[in-house]
């Protein structure tokens, strides 16, 4: 079985004040029963790392470098945060593909570093409005996954996040259908690239998740917990997915 998964990322939102709404998640999270993951701003990860202390939270990074190090301002290696405690870094963001012009190729790049350093690469993938509305989801979010999810990909160094650019920070979301109808997807494309691997990689689902579409999105069967940005935030926004996520997870229970 899939463990469930939630995971936030900050984007380029955050100081030191803000590790009081990491105590405050841990406060009522003291043992989880999903795993659980945030994706501070990089200048946060060590510092999240060390508050986190012995809970089972994890630490990711927003992006890495393809390249191990090197002569790269201001870019940061996967070991450079593995090193500062991360475990896992996103990749392939659709932000980062729009505001630094990345590639599949590319994000496959960083997703090969991110396993070289020992993380788990979290890939991301999604269609455009105007992709959607042209039908061309799958043609595109297949396309993505063929090209920006290495050979190689396992359930121990992969996740997937399927994340509609046009549901991320508008408040919009998918039905309920068309969020089954690309993790479905996605998942049979997976099938037939990896095998049996496929079956453990976990399909992410993010755009607009918050606490009142939590709990309908995660009954979705092929989505094993949700990529989060805006809720991600606060321990009080964040708090009540992770509880979704958790009951979720005991319905599913055999
Ligand atoms: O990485 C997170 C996604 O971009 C979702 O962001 P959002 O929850 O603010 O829509």
């Amino acid at each position: 079985m899939r463990r469930k998964l939630a995971a936030g990322n900050w984007k380029m939102n955050g100081t030191a004040a803000s590790l009081s709404e990491v105590e405050a998640l841990i406060a009522a999270h003291p043992s989880p029963g999903v795993e659980i993951l945030l994706c501070p701003p990089a200048t946060l990860v060590g510092r999240l790392a060390a508050l986190k202390g012995q809970h089972s939270l994890m630490v990711g990074g927003q992006d890495c470098h393809a390249k191990a190090s090197g002569a790269h301002t201001g870019d940061v290696a996967a070991a450079q945060l593995a090193d500062a405690g991360a475990t896992h870094v996103i990749v392939g963001h659709s932000e980062r593909r729009a505001d630094h012009g990345e590639s599949d190729e590319a994000v496959a790049d960083k997703a090969r570093a991110a396993w070289s350093a020992g993380l788990v690469a979290v890939i991301c993938l999604g269609e455009t409005l105007a992709e959607r509305e042209a039908g061309r989801t799958l043609e595109v979010v297949g396309r993505q996954l063929d090209a920006s999810v290495p050979e190689g990909a396992t359930g121990l160094n992969t996740v997937v996040a399927y994340e509609p650019v046009w549901a991320i920070g508008t408040g919009l979301t998918p039905t309920s259908e068309q969020i089954a109808e690309v993790h479905d997807f996605l998942r049979s494309r997976l099938s037939a690239r990896l095998g049996a691997d496929a079956a453990h990689v976990r399909l992410l689902y993010g755009g607009s998740v918050k606490a009142s579409n939590a709990a309908e999105i995660f009954a979705i069967p092929e989505v094993d917990g949700a990529l989060v940005g805006g809720a991600s935030l606060r321990a009080a926004d964040f708090s009540p997915i992770v509880k979704a996520l958790e009951q979720a997870a005991e319905i599913e229970l055999p």
